[in-house]
């Protein structure tokens, strides 16, 4: 059970949010868990809440670390709810794009040490939070993790693309974009996507051994490096935030785009009967 003893505090109501913040002010360190079943799909409303609170956390000055991770069993996130850019509105498109782009400058761009526990699977917008983050700790086993955009019919943005530049390096990238290519945990390990694989039920304790050796290094020193690591590419994305917002409306109310993320649903669909 969480949030129900001194020292942690909630700035979500348990059972209610769709991210959960427990912070932990005897170590500095929060747990921020996406919170909607099924699959943590990532909707306007989700995003929002996780850009707040990321926002929140990185003015608190007790915080020194976060750890991203899921409340649903099997799933670290399904990346962008689908149903947000199938047959949307463009003024929900441009709002729904928003709410992305907040979270994730938020996210990669936070001052804290951020790690992801990686308890499932995670697609797409769930392969760019955690990327995202400063370490990932991912579950051995059936779960799998990429960017498969292009097997929807859709394209990963620029951002998403220079995150995984940086993260495994430009042919990797240009084969896994390319190809849509999802990993399993061994796989992402091997080609850097992943920092460690664990058993499932060590994820947390890895990610909690892992958070002491990144605590010990000054948190001044550590964020100047982080900062003149990562400002290029939060950058890119600042200076043209409406351009790349309208881009996106734009592309995914594309009839052929459309017919692409519908035949994907349907898929979806058709797996489970
Ligand atoms: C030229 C430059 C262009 C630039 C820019 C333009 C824009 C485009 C870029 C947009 C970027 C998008 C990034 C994304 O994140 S797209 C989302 C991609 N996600 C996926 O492909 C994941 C699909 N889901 C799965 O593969 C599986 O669901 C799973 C995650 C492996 C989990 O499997 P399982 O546990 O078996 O669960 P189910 O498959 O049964 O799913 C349960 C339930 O949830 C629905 N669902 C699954 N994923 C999503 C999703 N992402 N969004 C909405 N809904 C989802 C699924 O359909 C089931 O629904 P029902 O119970 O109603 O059938």
């Amino acid at each position: 059970q969480v949030c129900t003893q001194v020292p942690y505090r909630c700035y979500s109501t348990p059972g209610v949010g769709q991210v959960q913040v427990d912070m932990n002010s005897e170590t500095g360190v929060a747990t921020v868990r996406l919170n909607r079943p099924p699959v943590n799909s990532l909707n306007l409303d989700v995003l929002t809440e996780l850009g707040i609170a990321l926002e929140k956390l990185d003015a608190d000055r007790t915080c020194r670390a976060m750890v991203l991770a899921s409340a649903v069993p099997g799933i670290f996130s399904a990346g962008l709810d689908i149903l947000e850019m199938y047959q949307s509105t463009p003024e929900r498109c441009v709002a729904f794009w928003r709410a992305l782009q907040d979270a994730w400058l938020g996210l990669y761009g936070s001052r804290l040490v951020t790690m992801a526990a990686i308890e499932g699977h995670s697609p797409a917008g769930g392969c760019l939070l955690a990327m995202s983050c400063d370490y990932r700790v991912m579950a051995d086993g059936k779960f799998q993790i990429g960017l498969n955009e292009t097997r929807l019919g859709i394209v990963a943005p620029f951002w998403f693309e220079d995150v995984m530049l940086n993260t495994i390096g430009h042919r990797e990238t240009e084969k896994a974009l390319q190809l849509g290519a999802m990993y399993s945990a061994q796989q992402a390990l091997s080609i850097g996507l992943v920092d460690k694989v664990v058993p499932l039920a060590e994820v947390m304790p890895t990610v909690q051994g892992e958070l002491k050796n990144w605590l010990q290094i000054p948190d001044a020193a550590r964020v100047i490096t982080k900062t003149s690591m990562r400002k290029q590419v939060l950058d890119r994305l600042r200076s043209q935030k409406e351009k790349d917002a309208q881009f996106f409306a734009d592309f995914i109310g594309r009839d052929s785009v459309q017919r692409s993320l519908g035949a994907y649903i349907a898929s979806l669909q058709k797996r489970k009967s």
